[in-house]
């Protein structure tokens, strides 16, 4: 690929803010509305010392898995997407309904280099969207305490954030003559007591109510009104393990303390930085109150960094064209799945679209079994050669499942909306 981009006759490739990257391709009718296909280049840095079986960029196979920094996110799309597209090109293919890809290199970051600047490209030309699929939620199987057979996860919307700095400042001295409590001391107390204080659980109050409707095949009016019993009881199993207590929360996290420079000298300032994830049925300001009032100390000063509320929800009834594609594509290919919309944890560079598209779906079918949401930023990320073959078929099925205009109808029986 050159810099300034690719021109062919089947597509066009363009890149963006020096190491992002635009594909277009155009439709043979021009009546059928355009989607996009969403996935990030970029990855978080990876230490071989922190317990990897193999180095981190390697892509070395041991046992039918390919071991590498990327592989679960979001390499799996980024080539996943591209091969589809490659394989669909060789072929002759050429699509009735238009799509774009976009390939974001800062993600990871928070996407303001790549995916705004993708974002500012496509309004210029005026483009709508039908739906967006991007990288988030995925297949789970095995992972979902209750539940017999795998669950693919279609994520309609995902978690707001808020990134909030605390700090307590007080007069330097001499060590020798300390008062008796430092401003490390007391901002310790603080994030104490955030974590001694999660958020109220508010599992039922938003769009993961209807992953359990689903997944369970309980009917809505029934559970509806016996929120009160199951709501206290699905919570206090999920919270006990990190990755479905993120789906039960507005989730604290401190991830960077600072203070001190000297061992004899009383530090002047102590600075805490506190990640929130923030549950579909809070906002921004309200996480704000709530740790002003756990943390119960004028001498905490606290201030919004950044953040942003809950993402809007999209639509996944028998209606909507993006979900039930989707949807048909991934029953097509994976009969004994459980298809459900589901609350995206992390953030994607989906958020940045919200003006190009109503219905924005954070999915690939990665595989997560036990103990695989700890690779997730963590060690040892990796995937089988047989899912990422699978992920590449998904693309290359999902793009054809687009050009037909009737919805799909609702699939075999076990597996109605
Ligand atoms: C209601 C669901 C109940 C139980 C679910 C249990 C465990 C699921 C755990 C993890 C879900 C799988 C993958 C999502 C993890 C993070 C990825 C999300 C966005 C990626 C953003 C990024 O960092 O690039
Ligand atoms: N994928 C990242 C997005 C992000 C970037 C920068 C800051 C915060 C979040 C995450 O969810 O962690
Ligand atoms: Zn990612
Ligand atoms: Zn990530």
């Amino acid at each position: 690929l050159s810099e300034a981009g690719v021109e062919s006759q089947t597509f066009k490739h363009e890149v963006v803010a020096n190491y992002s990257h635009l594909f277009w391709v155009p439709g043979s009718d021009l009546a059928l509305v355009p989607y996009m296909l969403l996935a990030h280049i970029d990855v978080v840095p990876a230490d071989e010392n922190d317990g990897w079986e193999v180095p981190p960029f390697s892509a070395k196979e041991i046992d039918g898995f390919i071991y590498g920094r990327g592989t679960i996110d979001n390499k799996q799309s980024v080539m996943g997407i591209l091969q589809a597209l490659e394989y669909l090109l060789i072929r002759g293919y050429s699509p009735q309904r238009g799509f774009f890809i976009g390939l974001g290199h800062d993600e990871e970051v928070g996407g303001l280099q790549g995916a705004m600047n993708i974002v500012r490209v496509l309004k210029k030309k005026g483009v709508q969207l039908a739906f967006i699929l991007d990288e988030g939620l995925a297949v789970l199987d095995g992972v979902i305490s209750g539940l017999q057979g795998p669950a693919a996860l279609i994520g309609i919307s995902e978690k707001g954030q808020a990134t909030v700095k605390l700090s307590v400042f007080k007069a330097p001295g001499h060590s020798s003559m300390p008062p008796r409590e430092s401003s490390i001391g007391i901002l310790a107390g603080a994030v104490k007591r955030l974590e001694d204080n999660p958020m109220p659980i508010l599992f039922g109050e938003g769009p993961e109510r209807r992953t359990f409707e689903h997944l369970f095949g309980l009917p809505i009016k029934f559970v509806m009104s016996n929120m009160w019993l199951f709501s206290p009881l699905i919570g206090r199993v999920m919270e006990r393990s990190p990755d479905t207590n993120a789906f039960l929360r507005t989730t604290t996290a401190v991830t960077m303390f600072n203070s001190g420079v000297k061992v004899n000298v009383l530090p002047s300032l102590a600075e805490a930085y506190v990640n929130l994830r923030i549950h579909p049925a809070q906002t921004v300001e309200e996480v704000l109150e709530f740790i002003q009032s756990t943390v119960g100390d004028e001498r905490v000063k606290m201030e919004l960094v950044n953040g942003f509320d809950p993402l809007p929800v999209s639509s996944y009834d028998e209606t909507s064209f993006g979900f039930q594609t989707i949807k048909k594509t991934l029953l097509d290919q994976f009969p004994q799945v459980t298809v459900a919309p589901g609350v995206c944890i992390g953030n994607t560079d989906s958020r940045h679209y919200t003006d190009l598209a109503k219905d924005i779906y954070r999915f690939a079918p990665t595989w997560i079994r036990p103990g695989d949401t700890q690779r997730f930023h963590g060690i040892n990320e990796r995937i089988s050669k047989k899912n990422y073959e699978e992920l590449v078929v998904f693309y290359f099925n999902l793009i054809q499942n687009c050009d037909i205009k009737e919805l799909p109808s609702p699939h075999s029986a076990g597996h109605e909306l």
